[in-house]
């Protein structure tokens, strides 16, 4: 899973919504609330994957590295990264439901990243939770 990088270090254009073939049969229209499935978004490389991205968090947690946006995050505590959680789920339903693919791949990453900071808040690892999936 590939993870582009938060706000603020995201490179804009990561991914670029190609827009779907019409068929142009009348059962080809979403009806209220579908999904909408693009044909594809444009390849791009990942800036990281999902393992990358938490070895990389664990290790600025383990360092308190100055500077780090997680290592801050961490200090306030779970209250406030789970509230963090909730903000970045939200963000990336309306994003999916009235932005596009390209918002809402954005919002999804930082939803990723956001779960990755209450795991390390929990003091869970990786295999914690793939043992769930
Ligand atoms: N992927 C992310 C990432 N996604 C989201 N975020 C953070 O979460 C915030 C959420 O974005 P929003 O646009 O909702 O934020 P905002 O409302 O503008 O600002 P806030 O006041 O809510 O923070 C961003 O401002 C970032 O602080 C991320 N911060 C870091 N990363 C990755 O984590 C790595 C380590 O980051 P640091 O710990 O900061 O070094 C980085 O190299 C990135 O790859």
């Amino acid at each position: 899973m590939a993870v582009s990088r938060g706000a603020g270090h995201r490179h804009a254009g990561d991914l670029k919504w190609i827009t779907p073939r019409r068929t142009g049969g009348k059962d080809d229209a979403p009806g209220p609330g579908a999904c909408r499935r693009p044909d594809r978004l444009e390849e791009s490389p990942a800036v990281k994957t999902f393992e990358e991205l938490f070895a990389e968090l664990q290790a600025k947690a383990a360092a308190g590295t100055p500077g780090s946006g997680t290592v801050a995050a961490l200090e306030k505590g779970v209250h406030f990264i789970g509230k963090k959680v909730v903000e970045e789920a939200a963000e990336s339903w309306m994003a999916a439901e009235h932005e596009g693919p390209e918002r809402a791949a954005e919002e999804i990453s930082q939803l990723l990243y956001q779960a990755q900071v209450l795991m390390l808040a929990t003091g869970l690892e990786l295999k914690d939770v793939y043992r769930h999936l």
